[in-house]
């Protein structure tokens, strides 16, 4: 459930007409809504009720500054995945106490300065790793605490480009070297075992691969206790599905008492990672309708917004809602594939669609929250979309739209 609803004919971002939106701050243009972040987010944690546990959401999703803020308020941790995600938490207020370091190369400067904001823990993928953070860790006469990523080798059941827990995948330690790679940290003398964790995927409908993840990571807390290591939690990483079309992803709240249920009495912290299940349905890209154009085969509709805003459909064929902020009857009303501006064939929002148009028309694509402007580009020099976020009945531009001046302004010509 969002809040971008229809009322007398128009769609609405809270309590604020999309129209009115566009109007002010122009299109592309995305929108998120605050109050359905903070549902998302409050779902986990009041889904944990009072077992302990940290829910970091994976700033990767979306890291404008204003969402991240609107989570650190409400006490949220963060999983990042470069140091500059790391920047963009501490200048919104996060705690870095709360932060989990993920991914698989993390840089020396990146785990210094990790360590010298003293972040919760390094989420670390290899042994490599360890004797890098070890090292740095050393130099700077500190702790770190960590945490080993274990690749369960399960089956997600999700997309191949986003699937992360097989043995395929290049993520993490796998399941049979866990034990001697922990042995191993074990011996070293500045890093501070916590924990266990693991991230199997993203857009995943169904719990069964996670609670088949999490009794391999089981497995290893009991055996890790028999060799005297004894972990604080347990960080089963994001991966939760949205409901793009007709999916119908378990709430987190089903997905938190399956997990409670399992760890049977543990003294462990659950941890989580959200990223898609906070952002994509908080927000949506809006974009208008530039012109109308018919081959002799296909209708398209030629909007402002392209694949170098939200790059998902290209990429992954992902399918978005792609709506009418105002459906009208007195258009072309047509089976449309929704393009954008830029020269590739494969800059399509969505195909198929059925919808009556005029130019002029605005659409929202929805499910636009997570992994849309962050993945965006400059191809084809085109600038990146303005963000705003929507409060009740205000609205707030929280990034502005660049200008090709911005592009510029970086780049250098050659003395001579
Ligand atoms: C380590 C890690 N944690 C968390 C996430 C967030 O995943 P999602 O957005 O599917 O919740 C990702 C991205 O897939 C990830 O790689
Ligand atoms: N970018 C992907 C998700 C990747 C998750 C990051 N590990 C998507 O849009 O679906």
């Amino acid at each position: 459930m969002d809040h971008f609803l229809y009322r007398d004919g128009e769609l609405f971002a809270e309590d604020v007409p999309v129209t009115e939106l566009a109007k002010q701050y122009g299109t592309p243009c995305y929108v998120y809504s605050r109050a359905t972040l903070e549902r998302h987010y409050t779902a986990y944690t009041k889904a944990m009720g009072k077992h302990p546990h940290l829910i970091c959401y994976a700033v990767k999703a979306n890291s404008n500054l204003a969402v991240l803020n609107v989570l650190a308020k409400l006490g949220a941790g963060f999983d990042i995945v470069s140091v500059g995600e790391l920047e963009r938490v501490l200048a919104a207020g996060g705690d870095p106490a709360k932060v989990v370091f993920s991914g698989v190369a993390k840089q020396e400067a990146e785990i210094a300065r990790a360590l010298e904001v003293g972040i919760h823990c390094f989420n670390v993928e290899s042994e490599f790793e360890l004797a890098r953070i070890q090292k740095v860790a050393a130099e700077m006469g500190q702790q770190a605490a960590i945490s080993l990523r274990i690749n369960p080798d399960v089956d997600a059941k999700t997309h191949p480009y986003i699937s992360t827990g097989l043995k395929e995948n290049k993520f993490g330690i796998s399941f049979d070297d866990a034990i001697s790679a922990y042995q191993k940290a074990a011996q070293l003398p500045n890093l501070q075992i916590i924990g266990v964790d693991c991230h199997i995927g993203s857009q995943l409908t169904e719990i069964d691969p996670f609670l088949d993840a999490m009794d391999r990571l089981l497995f290893l807390v009991d055996e890790l206790a028999k060799l005297g290591i004894e972990l604080k939690h347990l960080d089963l990483g994001g991966g939760l599905g949205v409901r793009y079309q007709q999916e119908i992803p378990p709430e987190p709240d089903t997905y938190a008492k399956a997990v409670m249920e399992k760890i049977q009495g543990r003294n462990l912290t659950l941890v989580f990672e959200p990223g898609r299940s906070i952002a994509a349905n908080a927000g949506i890209l809006v974009t208008q309708v530039d012109l109308l154009k018919d081959n002799g085969h296909k209708h398209f509709a030629i909007v402002d917004a392209a694949m170098n805003d939200l790059i998902r459909p290209s990429l992954y064929n992902a399918w978005q809602d792609i709506v009418q902020v105002k459906p009208r009857i007195d258009g072309l009303q047509a089976n449309f594939d929704i393009v954008g501006p830029v020269c590739e064939t494969g800059d399509f929002l969505g195909k198929n669609r059925e919808l009556n148009l005029k130019p002029g028309d605005l659409l929202a694509i929805r499910s636009a929250g997570a992994y849309g402007f962050v993945m965006s580009s400059n191809y084809n020099s085109r600038n990146r979309a303005a963000e705003v976020m929507v409060d009740k009945d205000q609205h707030h531009l929280i990034r502005a739209r660049e200008t090709v001046s911005q592009q510029i302004a970086n780049e250098y010509l050659l003395p001579n």
